[in-house]
């Protein structure tokens, strides 16, 4: 398998204080990958590094043989590398359906002055858009809620919810941040389930995520991180029995 995303050296702090020290990590194209380390280990971080939330102190991002770095989020969505976040983020009063059509691939810009003058092309646009956003809505199942507020729904919901915002950008990557945090059981084999079917489409998928059996269940590579660094790579099981991970997890230095 070739590598999708490369990051290397990655460096990052806030105030004067490290957080990410130089992390090494490769991501193949069309794997499965867990990310997982103790809390505070820098995942969320080199997320939001890696999507252009924030900009790198140091180090480089390559997705799909492009130098990436320091882009910003629009950028890396136009090349179809996206995250999702902890909380759902967006625009909470509007429906589900607005939502969702508001995060279509190339949706600004382009179509904003055209939409203005009521071009065709607009008019078109706007069509393949709610196709799509249906199309995202049916694979969710969200039919019943679409056109509710997204503040007005469950906390698993706006869980699908963030899933649907990736989906319309048509990603290559996602990169997941505790998707199924706080969702019931049921709602996380749900979700589980998505993400399978996803990555059996050819979407590769990066899952940080606390629940070590689903960890153990979805994902092949896993990477540890620990202090900021990549600590080992591997199965599940030969990270599981890695001392050095045992001693991140307890809080020991290594
Ligand atoms: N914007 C910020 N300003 C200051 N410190 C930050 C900022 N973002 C993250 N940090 C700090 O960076 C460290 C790593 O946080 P991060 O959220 O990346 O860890 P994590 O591995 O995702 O943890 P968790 O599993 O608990 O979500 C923490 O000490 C956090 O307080």
């Amino acid at each position: 398998m070739t590598d999708l995303l490369t990051i290397s050296g990655l460096t990052r702090g806030f105030y004067g204080v490290s957080v990410l020290n130089g992390v090494d990590i490769a991501i193949p194209e069309g794997s499965f990958t867990g990310l997982i380390g103790p809390n505070g280990a820098g995942k969320s971080t080199l997320f939001n590094v890696v999507s252009g939330l924030y900009r790198p102190d140091g180090g480089a991002v390559t997705f799909a043989g492009e130098d990436v770095t320091a882009l910003p989020p629009e950028a890396l969505v136009r090349r179809r590398l996206v995250r999702t976040f902890q909380l759902a983020r967006g625009f909470p009063k509007l429906s589900v359906f607005q939502h969702l059509m508001l995060y279509g691939r190339e949706q600004a810009g382009e179509s904003l002055v055209s939409a203005l003058i009521g071009s065709h092309k607009a008019r078109l646009r706007e069509e393949a858009l709610a196709e799509q956003a249906w199309a995202v809505i049916r694979r969710l199942k969200l039919d019943g809620v679409v056109d509710n507020p997204v503040v007005a729904l469950s906390g698993g919901q706006k869980k699908l919810v963030e899933i649907g915002r990736a989906l319309m950008a048509e990603p290559r990557l996602i990169l997941l941040d505790e998707p199924m945090a706080g969702v019931n059981p049921s709602l996380t084999e749900e979700i589980a389930g998505h993400l399978v079917a996803l990555n059996r489409e050819g979407v590769t998928i990066c899952l940080i995520e606390h629940d070590m059996g689903l960890i153990r269940r979805l994902c092949d590579p896993v990477i540890v991180m620990a202090e900021g660094r990549t600590l080992t790579r591997g199965s599940f099981d030969e990270v599981a029995s890695d001392e050095r991970v045992l001693e991140a997890y307890l809080g020991r230095r290594h």
